[in-house]
């Protein structure tokens, strides 16, 4: 697993390690060291221009700039303040430094064919104006290759955010674990290719530190995805609800019934209102079809248990046909994927759904947009970062909260989160939404546990995208799966 360290828990990780005997001064020398080696990529005869910072971040710089030049590099280093205003290591690492120290408005970023950005790291805390500023406009005006020093300076490390504003990084060098806002946007934007390097902490800290937040890697969730037994019966594999809009919008339901099927699901059946009995029949062939006639319908089949997991939202229609059901569907035993205009139903009432959701013990998966969000958490829209905010609607609701997009973050309500950084933006195409909430259906229906189920279906989905890659349309997503299994299993 790797986890994701927020600035706090990255201070918590030095500290340890200093308090058990490293000083800190070694961990900003490895650290400088690694931002040295990232640099030296680029050839000698390569100008180099190092932006350093007040604190610590700035302290790299000065380190890296000492074993730059002593590799041959010709190498400016402008510091924002003062080096008598240097405190702790950075000012022990600055005491090394040879060259001459230009205040920060005299470097030369025009001129320069490599820049180091050692302005900002953990450290930010508010958004960046004056002399800091106009050296980040003019280092991203600049040709020059930019490595950033642990983050860019102006994007913040908990929530990838920008602070007022931020460099444009090719490379960005950070230390021990990723962090969040390396990979929550706009911050993987800037963040350029991430190199982590080892500066000598030891994972043991994590032992007292116990992140909350991970990268959604298959290792995450790889131990939970069922396998097959060699003498398993398809009920083994679990039976999949897929509730249906009326005639004209039948399309989004059969997108997440495939997509069910075809992850894992040993059944799959249609819940259909009897005026699109007929296009589903003209479509279906491995998923099966039920008539449901409104909400008492739905009730009636969810009566069978053998149905674990029910899907509904996508095209189920306006608010007086999908409240109904959905409240229906809340009131069953099984587990639920909740999606589209299933979440939108409760946009006047959200607290209605969470009254609900309290009640049940089969878990509940919500996949919202950014735009479905808003409609149940008004207030949590505008919280800076999808890390906060998909966390908070988990605690709030007590579900499991998948906000999409390009970095979709998973959040169970206590407090477990995933981010996501392999989806690539074809994947922003209609249908594509309902086909994630297939793959989250199917694997629910299998057994998976429902966060990891979550997690796996975002990953997958998103390498889905990636072996299809232009061109793709929802309709091909789940068929891509046994690709993107067979890469996975190799
Ligand atoms: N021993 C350690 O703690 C280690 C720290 N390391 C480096 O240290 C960095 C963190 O160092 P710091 O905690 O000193 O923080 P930073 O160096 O990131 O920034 C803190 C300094 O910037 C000022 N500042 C913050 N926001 C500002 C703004 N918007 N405008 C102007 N000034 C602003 C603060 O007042 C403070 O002086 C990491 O990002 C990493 O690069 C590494 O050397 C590894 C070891
Ligand atoms: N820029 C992007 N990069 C990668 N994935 C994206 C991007 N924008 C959207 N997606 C993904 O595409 C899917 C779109 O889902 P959704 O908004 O529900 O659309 P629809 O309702 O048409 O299915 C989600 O899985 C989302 O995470
Ligand atoms: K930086």
């Amino acid at each position: 697993m790797i986890e994701l360290l927020d600035p706090a828990e990255m201070a918590e990780a030095d500290r340890l390690t200093i308090a058990a005997g490293t000083p800190g001064i070694v961990l900003m020398e490895a650290a400088g060291r690694a931002v040295a080696d990232v640099a030296a990529r680029s050839p000698l005869g390569t100008r180099i221009a190092i932006a350093c910072g007040p604190g610590n971040n700035g302290g790299d710089g000065f380190v890296a700039g000492r074993i730059l030049m002593a590799r041959g590099y010709r190498l400016q280093l402008g510091l924002l303040g003062s080096i008598a205003a240097l405190k702790g290591d950075a000012a022990l690492a600055a005491a090394e430094w040879r060259g001459e120290t230009l205040p920060l408005a005299d470097l030369d970023f025009g001129g320069a064919d490599l820049i180091i950005d050692a302005l900002f790291g953990a450290g930010l805390d508010r958004p960046i104006e004056g002399p800091a500023a106009a050296a980040i406009a003019a280092i991203n005006a600049s040709k020059a290759r930019v490595v950033a020093v642990d983050l860019p300076s102006g994007i913040h490390g908990g929530t990838g955010q920008v602070l007022g504003v931020a460099v444009r990084a090719d490379d960005s060098v950070t230390f021990f674990r990723p962090k969040p806002g390396h990979v929550l946007m706009p911050g993987r934007a800037h963040a350029g290719r991430l190199t982590v390097a080892d500066i000598g902490i030891r994972p043991q800290v994590l032992d007292a530190i116990q992140p909350r937040t991970a990268l959604n890697r298959p290792e995450l969730w790889l131990p939970h995805l069922p396998t097959p037994k060699v003498d398993g019966h398809k009920y083994d594999r679990g039976h999949a609800l897929v509730v249906s809009g009326g005639m004209t919008q039948t399309g989004a339901a059969r997108l997440v019934a495939r997509a069910a099927l075809r992850i894992g699901a040993g059944l799959v059946t249609m819940a259909s209102p009897p005026d699109a009995l007929a296009v589903h029949a003209a479509h279906l062939t491995s998923i099966m079809l039920k008539r449901m006639e409104g909400a008492a319908g739905l009730s009636e089949l969810l009566a069978d248990k053998r149905l674990n997991v029910v899907a509904i939202g996508p095209g189920l229609g306006p608010v007086d046909v999908s409240l109904p059901l959905v409240e229906a569907a809340l009131a069953s035993d099984a587990s639920i994927v909740l999606d589209a205009d299933g979440i939108s139903a409760f946009r006047e009432d959200p607290d209605r759904l969470f009254a609900a959701l309290r009640k049940r013990s089969a878990p509940v998966v919500l996949t919202p947009h950014d735009g479905e969000f808003a409609r149940l958490f008004p207030d949590l829209a505008s919280l800076p970062g999808k890390l906060d905010r998909a966390r908070q609607a988990a605690a709030r609701s007590g579900a499991i909260v998948l906000l999409k997009g390009a970095d979709t973050t998973v959040a169970e309500p206590a407090g477990r989160a995933a981010i996501a950084d392999n989806a690539p933006p074809f994947l922003a195409t209609a249908g594509s939404g309902d086909t994630l909430a297939g793959m989250i259906t199917g694997l629910l229906a299998e057994g998976m546990p429902a966060f990891e189920a979550a997690a796996a279906a975002v990953w997958l989905h998103g390498d889905a995208g990636v072996v299809l890659g232009r061109g793709l349309i929802a309709d091909d997503l789940a068929d891509a799966l046994p690709r993107v299994f067979a890469r996975l299993f190799v």
